[in-house]
């Protein structure tokens, strides 16, 4: 008998082209590209005169620098990376979509989409929230620009296999609990650094009732509990999701295909470095109050912890720190926070299902005086897709501005960086010291507690519209 395998242990397997002390060498099946870490890896290549191993398996997108206002990319910057992007992916061959082509969108939105990422596959991509694409079943890695020339010239990772994580949510779901508010448990549970280094499988019976788009929410911030990568193992789910997208297999191809997914599925019997079981049953909303992912707490009836409770020492000096920056005084309740700014978008929440959570706690509403919220689509097929279900209706009758895709105010590399002080309700994955502008403070929530939270200009959940109390 074969011993039994986790299925990272059986992607990883079946893509190992040698190895030695230092590590593994991976095969690579699909690269992702965008502007920001792209450039030095090119100049790399080029520098040693050699051409781009496989632009077949790659595909590039621009994201991070785009604004969301308008086609014209004015900032300077934004504007010479973006171009250094286009040269590059011409003169090598390579597929890009450019801002205004109606493919477009955070790449982690986009290759999706598109069908290109399936289970089994190594990914990888010179940005940390790569581990997105384990929702489909795949090895998804963030690298780092050396890394990235190296897939570009080789089409092979270098890598030191990582060890397992298992995370196991079990229990029933409660309404009104969203896959991010899941996630966001996790991590104020573990901690930031709470999976350092691991590889995590997001398993249990929860995860089989989770859509793709909200796994692709909880694998997406899988690398803010510290993880090197999550996924989560094929099934229906993920079989539906790529049914019929232009790049999943057609034809007797796709029964090859199904039949191949299938076996890939922890065995029965096999270990895993580290486990984790959280019970989902008593979860509510959460919302961050910190500076770090993990700084979260309850939006019903969560409160500012005192720094001092804090046993560890580090924990207790990031606390302090943390409600510093944040302007917050231990022992308020989070929903007295008042919030000037939301943000919906990002590759964590961009996506439709996203859009529609938002829009139906909006639907009939008006955003709270004085508050300003942006909505941007995780790609510009999200943004179609939105539009053809009247959602963009939804969010402009509300006082929303409807925008086109890109990364926008997640992080502050484009126009909609935060200029003056804002307090934001945002569906990002980040909240650290001036992401999103240099006075911003950030809270992250799902999209129904954005939307709920511009409705009452404070941190809420749509229950707390209805007037709940927790
Ligand atoms: C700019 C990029 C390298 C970065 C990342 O790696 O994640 C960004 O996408 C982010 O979300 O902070
Ligand atoms: S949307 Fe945010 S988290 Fe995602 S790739 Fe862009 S900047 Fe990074």
């Amino acid at each position: 008998m074969t011993r039994p395998k986790t299925v990272i242990d059986k992607i990883w397997d079946d893509h190992v082209v040698c190895s030695d002390a230092k590590g593994d060498l991976l095969y690579i099946d699909l690269h992702l590209v965008h502007e920001v870490t792209s450039p030095q890896a090119f100049d790399g290549i080029e520098h040693e005169g050699r051409r781009v191993r496989r632009p077949d398996l790659t595909l590039a997108v621009e994201d991070h620098n785009v604004p969301t206002d308008s086609l014209l990319i004015r900032d300077p910057m934004g504007s010479a990376q973006v171009e250094r992007l286009r040269e590059n992916c011409a003169r090598h061959g390579i597929e890009h979509f450019a801002h205004g082509d109606e493919r477009q969108g955070v790449v982690h939105v986009v290759a999706p989409e598109l069908g290109l990422v399936q289970p089994g596959m190594s990914v990888v991509c010179g940005d940390s929230h790569t581990s997105t694409h384990g929702a489909l079943g795949a090895l998804a890695f963030g690298v780092g620009t050396s890394d990235v020339e190296h897939v570009l010239a080789t089409q092979t990772l270098r890598i030191t296999k990582p060890a397992t994580m298992a995370v196991e949510f079990v229990g029933t779901l409660p309404a009104g609990v969203s896959p991010k508010d899941l996630v966001m448990a996790l991590i104020a549970e573990i901690g930031a650094n709470g999976a350092n280094g691991h590889v995590i499988e997001y398993r249990g019976p929860v995860m089989r009732e989770i859509s793709m788009e909200g796994r692709m929410s909880i694998c997406n911030m899988a690398v803010e509990a510290g993880a090197r990568a999550g996924l989560v193992a094929p099934d229906e789910v993920t079989e539906e999701y790529l049914r019929g997208r232009p790049a999943a297999p057609s034809g007797s191809r796709w029964d090859e295909a199904v039949a191949a997914w299938r076996e890939l599925r922890t065995d029965d019997g096999a270990s895993f470095d580290k486990t984790v079981r959280i019970d989902v049953s008593t979860l509510t909303p959460y919302a961050t109050w910190g500076t770090n992912p993990g700084q979260a707490a309850r939006v019903g009836d969560g409160v500012v912890p005192d720094p001092a409770t804090f046993t560890d020492p580090g924990e207790r000096a990031a606390a302090q720190r943390a409600l510093e920056y944040m302007g917050l005084a231990p022992g308020t309740r989070l929903r007295d926070i008042k919030i000037d700014t939301v943000f919906l978008g990002s590759c964590t929440n961009g996506r439709i299902e996203d859009l529609r959570a938002a829009a139906e706690v909006l639907e009939g509403r008006r955003l709270a005086n004085g508050v300003r919220m942006i909505v941007v689509p995780g790609s510009m097929q999200v943004r179609k897709q939105a539009e053809q279900e009247g959602l963009h209706e939804v969010f402009t009758a509300a006082g929303a501005q409807w925008r086109l895709s890109g990364c926008s105010m997640c992080l502050g590399m484009n126009t909609d960086r935060l200029t003056g002080p804002a307090r934001v309700a945002s569906t990002s994955n980040r909240n650290y010291e001036r992401r999103q502008g240099d006075h911003a403070r950030t809270h992250l929530v799902s999209p129904a507690t954005a939307a709920a939270t511009a409705v009452a200009g404070h941190l809420a959940a749509p229950q707390h519209l209805d007037g709940a109390t927790t």
